[in-house]
């Protein structure tokens, strides 16, 4: 059976993952691959409507554990819908966050242990993880200040947290690359894009 690769990007927010991302996907079209590029929470109908509640700054009652499993619902969703038709097919899946994101996240920031978020979303994956994934590392600062300049973004209720929680968040990041040194490659996403989008580019080379 033909095995496609599947790859993640990581990082607080305004790392500038979704800019890269939009390169590397057109970049590597341009040369031939097949690619899907992809996003999480969504990517598909089911995924985006469980998105939309999970992000409605409305919605100020959420409890973190309903937050967690609603985000690995909306992941198992999305990889037995989009993410393993495409692996089968043997494209390129470029990912925009998966579990790291609810274990920097959930897991670490709002305090419910990278253990115990790893476990439901073991339910949910199957053991379905990335052979890659790149960590954008910036300052949560400069990433707040990046989408505080994008006109037109719209602000989510994670956006809303406090800089505390976005500095817990970039913490948990750093303790998972400990975690998993071998599957989690980490980028200097302060630079310019020119810089970032290069090392993104050449790890990911080198698996495909
Ligand atoms: N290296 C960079 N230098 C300067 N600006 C950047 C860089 N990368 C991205 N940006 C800009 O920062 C903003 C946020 O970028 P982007 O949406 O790609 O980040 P993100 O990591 O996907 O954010 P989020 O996870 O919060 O959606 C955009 O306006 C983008 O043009
Ligand atoms: C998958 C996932 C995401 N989050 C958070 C991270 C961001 O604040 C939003 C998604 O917004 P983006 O603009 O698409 O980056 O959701 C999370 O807390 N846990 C998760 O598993």
């Amino acid at each position: 059976m033909k095995k496609g690769k599947f790859i993640t990007v990581e990082g607080p927010e305004g790392a500038g993952k979704t800019t890269i991302i939009d390169m590397l996907a057109s970049n590597l079209a341009k040369e031939g691959y097949q690619v899907l590029q992809t996003r999480e929470p969504g990517g598909i109908e089911i995924a985006e409507q469980i998105r939309s509640v999970i992000l409605d700054k409305n919605n100020t009652k959420m409890d973190p554990r309903t937050e967690a499993l609603l985000y690995a619902a909306a992941r198992r969703q999305h990889l037995a819908e989009k993410v393993k038709p495409a692996m089968d097919k043997g494209y390129i899946i470029l990912c925009d966050r998966f579990i790291d994101s609810s274990l920097a996240y959930q897991g670490y920031a709002r305090g419910l242990g990278i253990d115990e978020v790893y476990s439901i979303n073991s339910f949910a994956i199957e053991g379905m993880m990335p052979e890659l994934t790149l960590y954008f590392d910036i300052e949560p600062e400069a990433g707040l200040d990046r989408i505080n300049q994008h006109k037109g973004r719209e602000v989510n209720r994670l956006d809303l947290e406090k800089l505390d929680f976005h500095h817990k968040v970039r913490e948990g990041y750093l303790k998972l690359m400990e975690l998993y040194p071998e599957r989690i490659f980490k980028i200097d996403a302060s630079g310019t894009l020119e810089e970032v989008y290069q090392q993104a580019e050449s790890k990911l080379k080198e698996i495909i």
